[in-house]
């Protein structure tokens, strides 16, 4: 079983989540301003737009003398254009911020994922974290925050302009923009928040739906359950359906509520202006200019949309944001390219809290050059084991040294220089066997490719292929058979020869016959002086191996030669024995 989790970290609060982001958003904190101030004016321009032309057209109505028009005719042509212009310079300006930033925070992100040295499941999961959640920092600025600030300022200004004209009815607009920029949009946030809580859910589970029904969709064949996983997730897909029109059409409610505060704010504006006797001309511009400042403000509900959408992207992000900067010890010694000891002292691995421990206190000496078979019944750790010494899992107490350097501490581009190899259900790209095979390393030349394939036992296939080494393998190795995806991970291992080589199960899939031939000449690959850790739990062709230990629990149970356990009661002993019979086609017979 490959060992691949580690406990969700806890999610950061939205307000902190946010504060976090702005704060890597400091160094560009005056072009964001500058992008915010244009985005009010952009505002700004399109309001005293509307009033203008509302002036200009009720005045000309009454014929005055044309040059009592000139200024507002300009007025109104300058608006137009300024208008654009600001537009464009606001979201060049605040593009450039963000851009900026969001490169700031993508590196921080990915040093952070990088130095956690998070594998298996939780890919899918860093590759979102890195990719959407980042963008969610991007338009918390660009969506919610720049255009949110502008939309609050424009209203506080179109109070005080409407102010000079008449008090009532500026108070009568604020009431107006209290409500289209305050009310409404915590609605809709509570509405947006209700639908994040709920969708999301259906949404995960239609997703997980779609991955089960294309890749199980030969089993549920198999099984004659098509009919009714289809079933399952039809109904899911049915409730996800309802419940997305039902929150939509609450959401076109705030909307429409919106266009009616729009309407009655006109309209009150309009009643209160009359009775304080402004001018006709005067009402029209309080009228239109009221109807353009609650549109304006209802800006604000779609940045409380946003703002609430972003929740989850925003958390996730902060959390890496928030996360001291794991500590690269560029200066820390890196093992060189020779043998090295390795060492485990006290390790303890334990995935869940509360759960028994994958490895108890493990300790293990492995000098250089020391190759160390370990076995064990399933589930006693040892794939566990393998993934601690390359890195993947950390221990939660105890430590592992390589060359005398934590291997926590050797900078993730070094580590597979130190220690690597092939690790539980190891990964085939979907690419040629040659591109596969350089994954272990860059520099190989054919005569090494020849070697490592030789070795694992792929070479004779390869030859046969009309490709050759441009063979294309499939998706995850799927036009391979199990036993040539195995054979092919395992060239990939030796290729790469580390000085400490980890190989987990690597005749998993092959018949026994195979199996012996290809870890012998596995193991006759591997150059001296560098050590193998061997994960098997066949227990034939062990003969060879320096040592064997016997894991059960996550504890050393037994170790010695292979000579040595089959003389002695215990486990490996009766293991053997049973395998031996079981591959001879005898029953097994316990003495
Ligand atoms: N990602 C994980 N999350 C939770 N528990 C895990 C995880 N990986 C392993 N375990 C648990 O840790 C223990 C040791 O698992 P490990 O895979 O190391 O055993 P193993 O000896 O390699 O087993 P096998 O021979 O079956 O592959 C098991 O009890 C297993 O259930």
């Amino acid at each position: 079983m490959a060992p691949s989790g580690t406990p969700e970290p806890p999610t950061t609060a939205l307000p902190g989540a946010e504060r976090a982001v702005l704060r890597l958003a400091r160094p560009y904190l005056s072009r964001l301003l500058g992008a915010g101030l244009l985005a009010a004016a952009t505002e700004f321009a399109g309001l005293a737009l509307m009033a203008t032309a509302t002036w200009l057209l009720m005045s000309a109505a009454g014929r005055p003398p044309l040059d009592r028009l000139t200024v507002a005719i300009v007025a109104v042509r300058a608006l137009a254009v300024s208008r654009g212009v600001f537009r464009y310079t606001e979201r060049l300006a605040g593009h450039d911020a963000v851009l900026r930033m969001i490169t700031d925070v993508r590196a921080r992100v990915f040093a952070t994922l990088a130095a956690r040295r998070e594998t298996g499941r939780r890919t899918g999961d860093a590759l979102s974290r890195l990719v959407s959640d980042v963008e969610a920092a991007q338009d918390l600025l660009l969506r919610v925050l720049v255009p949110g600030a502008a939309a609050a300022l424009v209203s506080v200004l179109a109070v005080g302009v409407a102010a000079l004209i008449s008090p009532p009815a500026a108070g009568v607009l604020a009431i107006g923009l209290l409500v289209a920029g305050v009310a409404l949009p915590a609605l809709a946030s509570r509405i947006t928040r209700r639908a994040a809580d709920e969708v999301a859910p259906l949404r995960g589970a239609l997703a997980v739906d779609a991955v089960d029904l294309t890749h199980g969709a030969a089993d549920l064949a198999a099984f004659g359950a098509t009919g009714a996983a289809l079933a399952a997730a039809d109904e899911r897909a049915g409730r996800l359906a309802r419940l997305e029109r039902r929150l939509a059409a609450t959401g076109f409610a705030v909307d429409a509520l919106g266009v009616l505060v729009a309407g009655l704010t006109a309209a009150a504006v309009v009643v209160v202006a009359l009775r304080a006797e402004v001018g006709g001309v005067l009402v029209g511009v309080l009228a239109v200019g009221s109807l353009a400042a609650v549109e304006v403000a209802l800006a604000l509900v779609a940045a409380a949309r946003q703002r609430t959408q972003l929740r989850a992207g925003l958390a996730r992000v902060a959390d890496l944001l928030t996360a001291p900067v794991p500590a690269t010890p560029t200066d820390a010694p890196v093992p060189g390219t020779d043998g090295h000891d390795v060492r485990f002292s006290g390790v303890t691995v334990r995935y869940r809290a509360g759960a028994a421990p994958a490895l108890a206190g493990f300790d293990l000496d492995l000098p250089a050059g020391l190759r160390v078979a370990v076995v064990g019944p399933s589930g006693a750790g040892k794939s566990t084991l393998a993934a601690v010494l390359t890195g993947a899992v950390r221990p939660g107490t105890g430590e592992v040294t390589a060359g005398g350097v934590p291997v926590s501490e050797i900078p993730a581009e070094h580590l597979p220089r130190v220690v690597g190899g092939l690790l539980a259900e190891a990964y085939v790209f979907h690419a040629t066997v040659k591109e596969n095979l350089l994954l272990g390393r860059p520099d190989a030349t054919e005569a090494d490719l020849v070697a490592a394939t030789r070795a694992a036992g792929l070479l004779d296939w390869v030859h046969e292929q009309p490709d050759g080494w441009d063979t294309v393998v499939g998706e995850q190795g799927g036009q391979l058979s199990g036993g040539q995806r195995q054979r092919l991970a395992l060239a990939r291992a030796l290729l790469a020869a580390p000085p400490v080589l980890v190989l987990d199960e690597p005749t998993e899939g092959l018949d026994p016959a195979a199996a012996d031939a290809v870890l012998d000449s596995a193991l006759a690959a591997t150059p001296a002086g560098h050590s193998v850790l061997l994960i098997s739990h066949r227990l034939s062709g062990l003969a060879g191996l320096d040592e064997i230990v016997v894991l059960e629990g996550g504890r050393i149970v037994q170790r010695g030669r292979h000579d040595e356990l089959v003389a002695r009661p215990g486990w490996y002993r009766e293991q053997w024995l049973r395998q031996e019979a079981a591959e001879r086609g005898y029953l097994a017979i316990t003495p």
